[in-house]
């Protein structure tokens, strides 16, 4: 078990963990915040109803479609910020202009990145509940621009739960 971050001696941060669809952003973020004590967000939850049936109907999201649910989640940084308190959010940040938008509410970003192959994912994604469906995954990674080391920490998904959330956890007490 990775030990807690003490938070007595840790300057506040904010993480956006990325990647397609079924890379594991709100289950492995969710646990990852946890153990790190700070709050984790779903960016999902941000996005406009008419986003959200879009996507129900098998239909791929647009650039203009994501602008203002990644500038809500800019916001949503940029206010933590403020506070200085620690939040990390999950987004699947796609394209690096994406990424650029959501740097607007904290230029000190860090970012992890879910990395995985099409056939793992797909293969998660078969077996979950979701209103995202597998058949989609392609345009995911058709539109994914893979951020390189100088953008984002990157992590090999194709491990088991428990270890996907240690590197996470590990590469975040690395910061320190
Ligand atoms: N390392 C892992 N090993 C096995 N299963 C995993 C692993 N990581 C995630 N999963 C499973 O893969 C599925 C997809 O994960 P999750 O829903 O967290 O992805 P997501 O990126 O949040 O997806 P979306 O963006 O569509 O909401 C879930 O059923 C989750 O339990
Ligand atoms: O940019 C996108 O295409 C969207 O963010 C999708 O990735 C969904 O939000 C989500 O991941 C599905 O639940």
């Amino acid at each position: 078990m990775t030990k807690q971050f003490d938070q007595r001696h840790r300057q506040s941060r904010r993480i956006l963990i990325m990647g397609v669809s079924g890379s594991g952003k709100s289950t492995i973020g969710e646990a990852v915040a946890e153990k790190t004590g700070c709050e984790y967000i779903d960016g999902d939850q941000y996005h406009p109803p008419a986003n959200i049936e879009k996507m129900t109907k098998g239909v791929p999201l647009t650039d203009d479609d994501r602008q203002g649910w990644l500038e809500a989640l800019a916001d949503l940084f940029a206010q933590h910020r403020r506070e200085n308190k620690s939040v990390m959010i999950g987004c699947s940040g796609l394209k690096k202009s994406y990424r650029d938008i959501l740097r607007q509410g904290d230029p000190e970003l860090i970012i992890l990145f879910l990395d995985g192959s099409y056939d793992t994912i797909l293969q998660r994604m078969e077996e979950r509940q979701h209103f995202f469906s597998p058949q989609m995954l392609r345009t995911q990674f058709d539109t994914l621009q893979t951020p390189g080391s100088d953008e984002a920490i990157s992590i090999d998904i194709s491990k088991s739960f428990d270890s996907v959330i240690d590197q996470c956890v590990s590469e975040l007490e690395a910061l320190d």
